[in-house]
């Protein structure tokens, strides 16, 4: 029996359910078991929302503790991650994307064209926030903090105050809350955050050992998806702070593999937006990622800074 692999997570439902179901897959793929070590951080000692202290907060404490040797790999949401290489750090393994779409979760199990002109709809980020506003429903859209639970009882809980609120269906599908989801948003109308959805299992550049074994993991249609949209955000960040918005879809063309990649970048009101797609091969994922960053900058992304209600 070897010994157990050290795996750093945060206490949140969502991490351990994350780390989790990487723990186990890891196992079935390699037979080498696992302990989950949960990392205390800043964050979680102070009680503050995580939208205040920012998730980077967790990633950073976890990065340390990977760097200081206390645990062997770590599990992050991917789109949580600084767009930057963080040096002595390595991206073992992108598992299979789950569903990278937007979900409603409404009063009376209402979708959006449902809600009443009026309704309250909670959501944290500012990308949703634009987009809801670029409907035009007239929904008051509210801006929420906390973790998923303490979203969702904003609308079905005992002191409910929402019609609705919107988070990503992969957070709620891993707590195995799907059931609650009243309309999975089609990305024409609510394009995802940059790897919404996908994992991003990390150890220490220098492990050569485990950095070949969590390659098991790895999947590499998942991988080449969440490559564009990155670097679509990577290239963006140089030049424009409105909200950002990507999905890659890979299907099979008459050449081979194909990847579809949709960006937006939307002004915090929703008034303006620009929605551009560029197409090819896995391959060049990054550099088609980078090119749609340009061709959306080229359109004046740069532009939709600061034009507020
Ligand atoms: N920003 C918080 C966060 N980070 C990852 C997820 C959900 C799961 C994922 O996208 O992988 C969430 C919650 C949400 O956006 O509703």
């Amino acid at each position: 029996m070897s010994t157990p692999l050290r795996l750093g997570t945060r206490g949140s439902a969502l991490a351990l359910a994350q780390s989790q179901l990487v723990a186990d897959s890891l196992t079935a793929a390699t037979g080498r078991p696992v302990e989950l070590v949960r990392i205390v951080t800043a964050g979680d000692r102070s009680g503050a929302p995580v939208a205040q202290l920012g998730v980077g907060v967790f990633v950073s404490a976890l990065r340390d503790a990977l760097t200081a040797k206390e645990i062997d790999f770590a599990v992050h949401s991917y789109k949580d991650l600084p767009t930057a290489p963080h040096p002595g750090l390595h991206i073992a393994a992108i598992p299979q994307r789950e569903d990278p779409r937007d979900a409603l979760i409404a009063r009376d199990n209402q979708t959006l064209a449902e809600l009443a002109p009026g309704a309250t709809i909670g959501t944290g980020a500012v990308r949703r926030i634009a987009q809801l506003h670029a409907l035009g429903l007239q929904l008051q859209v509210t801006p929420i903090r906390g973790n998923v639970d303490s979203r969702i009882a904003r609308v079905l809980g005992p002191g409910a105050d929402l019609d609705a609120v919107v988070l990503a269906r992969a957070g709620v599908v891993r707590l195995g809350r799907a059931a609650e989801i009243t309309e999975t948003l089609d990305p024409m109308l609510m394009l995802p955050a940059p790897a919404q959805g996908a994992l991003a299992v990390e150890c220490r550049s220098d492990d050569a050992d485990l950095v070949e074994l969590l390659a098991a993991l790895d999947h590499a249609p998942s991988r080449a998806a969440v490559t564009a949209e990155r670097a679509m955000l990577a290239t963006l960040e140089a030049g424009c702070s409105a909200p950002v918005a990507a999905h890659a879809e890979l299907a099979e063309g008459e050449q081979g593999d194909e990847i579809y990649l949709r960006g937006a970048v939307i002004s915090p009101d929703g008034a303006r937006a620009v929605r551009l797609s560029r197409t090819g091969t896995p391959a060049d994922a990054a550099e088609i990622g980078k090119a749609l960053a340009a061709d959306l900058l080229d359109n004046g992304a740069d532009t939709l800074m600061g034009s507020t209600e």
